[in-house]
């Protein structure tokens, strides 16, 4: 099947962006890992798919399949990617467009430098809704909030780690580190991402604090690996760091791929985040039919 595909990236988290406006290409999951293979496809962290919206008032639906080809519930570098397509390939005219996602409605805004920001929605801390099984662990309080211990059998590397936990639609861990450059991303990151207190496993971020409006982030995404940037991730390490009482409402979190600015009000509030969406090279690939 010849598919025709644009590449993108925001932050270096990059993705093949796939128009199904027209038409269902009805993809396998092992087709998604074939156009994310960086030796035999095109190569992304993931695939997002564009469709029509759902119901009159929504502009478009939005589909995430990570690198292993499993569908996911949001993805935040992703959606900035997707606003810069649609407007660049005339399906809408509008500046602030309404999206559906598996995790609810997401609004970006294209601005007029270029960068786009997103209303990511409010972050959800319900534990079973994340979701996280505690397992009888008990939190240790941490500032003014309280952090996981990820001490179990098999994870014998993690057993002085504690993560936050939290929810953009998608399930993500945060663990503050004192220096990003040399934490154990590689080795944490599939430990974190496949420990059974997660049910879905979970994206694992690294999260270094530099000042109350200023950090580092890295992190280790379910169903990729370590990517460039996260940009739920982003969103993510921002609440729990504003939860435990070390950042401001409005911090800068500088990646390994770029920088975002993430803004956050507090528990019931909607995260906005704000980076950049850029269009790399479009093409042709022939994806076999039989994988
Ligand atoms: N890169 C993304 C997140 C993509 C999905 C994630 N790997 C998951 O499995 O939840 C982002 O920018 O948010």
């Amino acid at each position: 099947m010849q598919i025709r595909f644009t590449k993108m990236q925001g932050a270096g988290n990059d993705f093949v962006v796939l128009d199904e406006t027209a038409g269902r290409l009805n993809l396998s999951p092992a087709q998604y890992r074939y156009l994310a293979d960086r030796h035999f496809g095109v190569g992304a962290d993931q695939i997002l798919t564009v469709r029509p919206g759902p119901a009159p008032d929504i502009d478009f639906e939005y589909v995430i399949h990570n690198a292993d080809g499993g569908e996911v519930e949001q993805c935040g570098n992703g959606s900035r990617c997707f606003a810069r397509y649609v407007r660049d390939k005339g399906l809408t005219t509008k500046d602030a467009i309404r999206v559906h996602t598996r995790a609810g409605l997401i609004e970006p805004v294209l601005q007029a430098d270029g960068r786009v920001t997103v209303d990511m929605g409010a972050p959800v801390f319900e534990l079973a809704d994340i979701p996280f099984d505690p397992q009888g662990v008990a939190p240790r309080a941490q500032g003014s909030w309280q952090v996981w211990p990820l001490a179990a059998a098999g994870r014998e590397a993690l057993q002085d780690a504690a993560v936050a936990v939290v929810s953009m639609g998608n399930p993500h861990a945060v663990l503050l580190v004192d220096d990003v450059q040399t934490a154990p991303v590689a080795s944490w990151g599939p430990l974190i991402e496949s420990h059974p207190r997660f049910p879905r496993r979970v994206n694992a971020g690294f999260l270094q604090v530099l000042s109350r409006s200023e950090v580092r982030l890295r992190v280790y995404e379910r169903g990729t690996g370590e990517t460039l940037a996260c940009g739920t991730g982003a969103c993510a390490a921002v609440v729990a760091g504003i939860r435990l009482g070390l950042l401001d409402a409005r911090v800068e979190v500088h990646t390994r791929g770029g920088q975002l600015t993430i803004e956050w009000a507090g528990v019931g509030q909607p995260v906005r985040m704000t980076g950049p969406a850029v269009t790399v090279f479009e093409g042709q690939i022939d994806v076999p039919d039989a994988l």
